[in-house]
C-alpha cells in the first residue's frame, strides 16, 4: 500500500478535501504539459459542457474551459503512470473508508486567460458514480497573482479556502458534497481532472 500522509485521510474524512504538494516531480509536470499542449495545437479540445449524456450543454456563462478526455486503454507511458500512482490511492481510500471505488476517468483541462468554472459539485443529480474529484495542476511559474485558484467552500456554506494551481500539486476532494469553483485565470491553466468512481 502506498503510504500516504495520515493528515491526507484525516482531512477527507473530517472537511471533505485536501492538498498533496508535488505529487508528481516537476520533469513529470513538464512532459505531461507537453503532451497536453500537443492535443492542443492539434485541435484535440472541445468546449466543456455542464451535466451529462444527452442533458450535456455548453454554457459559457458557467464554465469557459476546454478538455480533453483521455482513453483508458490507449494512455501513454506517463499518463499509465499517472493512472497507477491514482490506482494506489483509490486502494488507499477503499480499505481506509470501507468505499467501492473500481475506476478512474480524467480529462486534461484548458482554461485560457480570463476563464472560470462557477460554483458547483461534481456529482450529477441522476447518477452518483463520481465519488473523488482529484485534480492534478501542470502549471509553470503559477503565481497567486496569476488567479485561477479553485475555491473550496465550506460545509457550512460561510467560509472558503483558495488553493493556488502550482504545477505538480493534487487536489482531492468529496464530489458529492465539497462545493468549489475556479477563480479567473489571469494566464493559461492546465490541469488534468478526474474522478474515481463507483462503476
Ligand atoms: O481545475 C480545477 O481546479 C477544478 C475543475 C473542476 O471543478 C471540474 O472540472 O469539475
Ligand atoms: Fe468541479
Amino acid at each position: 500500500m502506498q503510504h500516504v500522509a495520515v493528515g491526507f485521510l484525516d482531512e477527507i474524512a473530517e472537511r471533505g478535501w485536501s492538498v498533496i504538494p508535488d505529487f508528481i516531480p516537476a520533469e513529470v509536470v513538464t512532459e505531461m504539459r507537453e503532451e497536453l499542449r500537443n492535443l492542443w495545437q492539434e485541435g484535440e479540445f472541445r468546449r466543456a459542457g455542464v451535466g451529462r449524456g444527452a442533458s450535456l450543454q455548453v454554457r459559457p456563462e458557467i464554465r469557459t474551459d476546454y478538455v480533453h478526455w483521455l482513453e483508458p486503454n490507449a494512455l501513454t507511458p506517463l499518463q499509465q503512470a499517472y493512472w497507477d500512482q491514482i490506482d494506489t490511492l483509490r486502494q488507499t481510500l477503499n480499505q481506509e473508508f470501507f468505499l467501492s471505488l473500481r475506476s478512474f476517468e480524467a480529462h486534461f483541462a484548458v482554461y485560457p486567460a480570463g476563464s472560470f468554472y462557477k460554483k458547483h459539485l461534481d456529482q450529477f443529480s441522476q447518477t452518483r458514480h463520481r465519488i473523488i474529484s482529484c485534480i492534478l495542476y501542470l502549471n509553470p511559474n503559477w503565481t497567486p497573482a496569476d488567479g485561477g485558484q479553485l475555491r473550496i467552500y465550506e460545509a457550512d456554506g460561510l467560509g472558503h479556502t483558495d488553493v493556488t494551481p502550482y504545477g505538480g500539486t493534487l487536489v482531492c476532494f468529496r464530489s458529492a458534497d465539497v462545493f468549489h469553483e475556479v477563480l479567473p485565470a489571469h494566464r493559461e491553466r492546465f490541469s488534468l481532472t478526474g474522478w474515481l468512481r463507483t462503476e
